[in-house]
């Protein structure tokens, strides 16, 4: 339980003998009568002085979240908090049991009294306190409540494409009291894990009572069990639920226990009781003030839990554990370890001019609407990696490894000729383990085993595409940016060892299949640390030339075949002081950055002729087309026409990391991070270098933007911050947010330094890892 509820923030109940399905169907069957009833019978039963609420009668769910709304109707029967009298309850007996309202109701509280009690004990044990310590303030009449529920289904296709996009069936929020026991009859439940920014999906489950923490716990264990967020979207079809709240009788003082008192963390809630607890919520939210307010969250957590890109907790293989690459993920080393699933579509927040670049936003098409899910292992020598993609005709036209590009492929931007995976759909890999934006590898894979693979020694696009210590002497580049286009030219000099000719073909390293038309699993394990000898010509050579950092004026020279694993560039594609070894998990190294994305395209793109490429604006019309019939179809299009490129792009891309500026994969700085452990379940822990890393990459690119811009830098950086927090010049359409920018710097302490003048000089980017300069100069705040 307590893994469960740190790691996820709810488990599911089974075997509950109390509560069997035939039972639950009863239930159901009866909360389909009740909810049946005629309006003018609801509306007597309406609150505030029965026990009816919904907007047909005119009385809506409380809105948790100020501002939302809610479709949720609900009959809701509490022996305390409403008391029922007179004739303000439905009068219907159950056509299964023969029951009626109260009678059936008070037989449902007793059964999930049973469980109730046996969780409260569990809860106690679980927090090593006396098994009794919640259970005895629950005996008698407590403040416990079922909730009928009925969310309506939506009755035109206009309302099932709004629905997609606006309100909720219950808006966010968390529960009031100690804890709840929920079942739903169909999906659309979702919840919040702790620390956790995406919205989990609660699967349907027949038989089971997911089970999450409410207010109550929250506020007894000070803090060390964390009140579960959750909404129920609002779905296109009906969905009932069965929900109890278990409370502690009215007059329990619900305070912080000793046991969770320390000087160092002081009690962090005033005691009071159930009922004053209950009623001040109530309150708040009859104010339309909202009752999600985390009390506890401070301004620098608000921000760690906004920003903080996914977190996968990589395991190592136990001993004995074997992962064979099948495209079949069968083997207990990966039905032991979770899902990571947290995916944003990065196109999303560039519709409509930026004007909801919310993570909220981006998810729309993301989650159980279209799943895209990753699970990790390691061993010494490898990093296994696992995805099950889906894709709405998924496209697979390209069949080869790609190495060793001919130069001229990157002249064209013939799609078919090109021959690259990415122009199918395909599953993305980028993992940059030194986490320095530099030198990251890049991986690709499509439903019929093409790949690629390439070593960027610069980010390809934007962030961090100025070299700490190098400076980048271009042009101005006609005001796109500095250096913003890298080296993918260079594609081939180096690949994994999986495809050096030696090691070929098929030496069970990558697997995709495919086994529907809408759903593709892959399997694939990288090397990590390549040992093998220079006999074998996959030890990379240590005298390769030296590429130049900066690839806007110089063009790199291929290296010829190199292959190594994921930590075995060539000495001149590393920072100067990154060891590979150090870098390896084996030897310590706990985190990387890595980001993994499922990218789709119109299903003609990846069948584009020469022909059809001399012609962009026909390709763009395309997609606009494209984009008009996922409008009607869905209410908004996921495809993403790139009009600044010069062959429009008609793409979507699920990635597991942050948003960031240009909302494209190659952002090292908004990877997510990879955290390796050898012990199963271990805790997933932030990296606390995050919060520099943020801000030291939000100021990078107020620092470009401040140049770029003719009304402010116009050719100059700047050591002024409060120049940079400038709205104009950090902008949400460049990966800066100038409110999170400002909150960060209370916390971090930054001196920039400015050499002056952009030309040959430059402002210097760092994150404390890779920092290579002494610091001069510029204001400490
Ligand atoms: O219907 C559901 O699954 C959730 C309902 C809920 O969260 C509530 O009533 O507090
Ligand atoms: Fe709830």
């Amino acid at each position: 339980m307590r893994a469960a509820l740190t790691t996820h923030g709810y488990f599911y109940s089974s075997n509950v003998d109390c509560l069997p399905q035939t039972y639950i169907e009863n239930v159901y069957s009866y909360a389909q009568q009740l909810h049946a009833l005629p309006t003018e019978q609801k509306r007597h039963c309406a609150r505030p002085k029965g026990t009816y609420s919904g907007s047909d009668v005119g009385v809506d769910e409380l809105a948790y979240e100020a501002g939302s709304t809610a479709s949720v109707r609900a009959w809701d029967y509490s022996r305390t908090r409403f008391p029922t009298s007179g004739h303000n309850y439905p009068d219907v007996t159950c056509s299964v049991t023969g029951q009626g309202f109260f009678e059936f109701l008070d037989d449902l509280y007793e059964r999930q009294d049973i469980l109730g009690k046996a969780l409260m004990t569990g809860f106690a044990e679980m927090l090593d306190l006396p098994p009794e310590t919640f259970a005895q303030c629950f005996e008698g009449h407590d403040m416990g409540t079922i909730r009928l529920l009925r969310y309506p289904p939506a009755e035109t296709p206009e309302e099932a494409a709004r629905r997609q996009v606006a309100s909720y069936g219950i808006s966010p929020h968390t529960d009031f009291e100690a804890f709840t026991l929920m079942h739903q009859s169909a999906a659309g439940l979702q919840f919040l894990k702790p620390g956790g920014r995406a919205w989990l999906d609660a699967p349907v489950k027949k038989e089971e009572f997911v089970v999450i923490v409410g207010d109550v716990l929250e506020r007894f264990t000070n803090g060390v069990l964390r009140a579960t967020p959750h909404r129920v979207l609002q779905t296109e079809w009906e969905r009932f639920s069965i929900i109890r709240f278990n409370a502690m009788r009215p007059e329990t003082l619900i305070q912080p226990l000793p046991e969770f008192i320390s000087k160092s963390r002081p009690a962090r809630y005033t005691p009071v009781t159930m009922q004053k607890h209950m009623d001040t919520t109530l309150t708040r939210l009859e104010r339309g003030l909202g009752a999600w307010e985390k009390e506890l969250e401070t301004p620098v957590e608000r921000l760690i839990n906004y920003h903080y890109p996914s977190q996968y907790v990589v395991q190592r293989l136990r001993k004995g554990q074997d992962i064979n690459i099948d495209g079949h993920l069968e083997e207990d080393a990966w039905s032991e370890v979770p899902w990571l699933d947290d995916f944003l579509d990065l196109a999303g927040p560039r519709f409509d001019g930026w004007k909801e670049a919310s993570r909220d936003y981006a998810r729309r098409f993301t989650g159980s609407s279209n799943p895209t899910r990753v699970k990790l292992r390691w061993d010494d020598a490898f990093l296994y990696v696992a995805a099950e993609l889906r894709s709405r005709q998924e496209q697979a036209s390209v069949n080869i490894h790609l190495d060793r590009l001919p130069q001229a492929v990157w002249g064209r931007t013939v799609v078919n000729e090109a021959l690259r995976p990415y122009f199918d759909d395909d599953f993305e890999v980028f993992i940059d383990e030194s986490q320095s934006n530099y030198f990251y590898v890049e991986f690709e894979l499509n439903a019929r085993n093409a790949s690629y693979t390439t070593l960027w020694s610069q980010p390809q696009a934007g962030l961090g595409s100025v070299a700490p210590g190098v400076c980048c002497n271009t042009t101005w580049n006609g005001g796109k940016g500095l250096c913003d286009h890298g080296v993918e030219r260079e594609g081939g000099s180096w690949t994994l060892e999986m495809f050096a000719e030696s090691l070929r073909p098929g030496t069970g390293m990558i697997s995709a299949t495919s086994n529907t038309t809408e759903m593709w699993v892959l399997e694939i394990r990288f090397p990590i640390l390549s040992r093998r000898s220079s006999q074998e010509a996959v030890l990379l050579p240590e005298n390769s030339p030296t590429v130049e950092l900066c690839h806007c004026s110089v063009s790199a020279q291929p290296h010829g075949d190199q292959h190594g694993g994921l930590l075995n560039s060539p000495v001149s594609q590393r920072l100067p002081h990154v060891q590979a070894e150090k870098l390896h998990p084996a030897n310590g190294q706990r985190f990387w950055w890595a980001t993994f994305a499922n990218a789709l395209h119109a299903p003609w793109w990846s069948k584009l002729t020469a022909a059809d490429t001399k012609h962009p604006e026909l390709i763009k019309q395309r997609c606009q087309e494209e984009i008009r019939g996922d409008k009607q179809r869905y209410g908004f299009s996921q495809f993403l026409l790139d009009a600044n490129n010069a062959a429009p792009t008609c793409y979507y891309e699920a990635a597991s990391q942050n948003l960031g500026g240009h909302q494209y994969m190659h952002n090292p700085d908004v990877f997510g991070y990879l955290q390796f452990e050898s012990t199963p379940d271990a805790a997933s822990c932030r990296n606390v270098f995050w919060l520099s890393r943020f801000l030291l990459a939000q100021l990078y690119q107020a620092e470009v933007q401040y140049l770029m811009n003719r009304n402010f830098g116009n050719g100059t950086y700047t050591s002024n911050l409060v120049q940079l927090l400038n709205p104009s010049v950090c902008d949400i359409s460049n990966a800066c947010n100038a409110t999170a920018l400002q909150q960060a710097l209370d916390y971090v302490n930054v001196a920039i330094h400015v050499d002056g003048a952009r030309s040959g000089k430059c402002v210097r980017y760092a994150i404390p890892a890779v920092q290579t300069s002494n610091w001069t100069g510029g204001a400490l705040l």
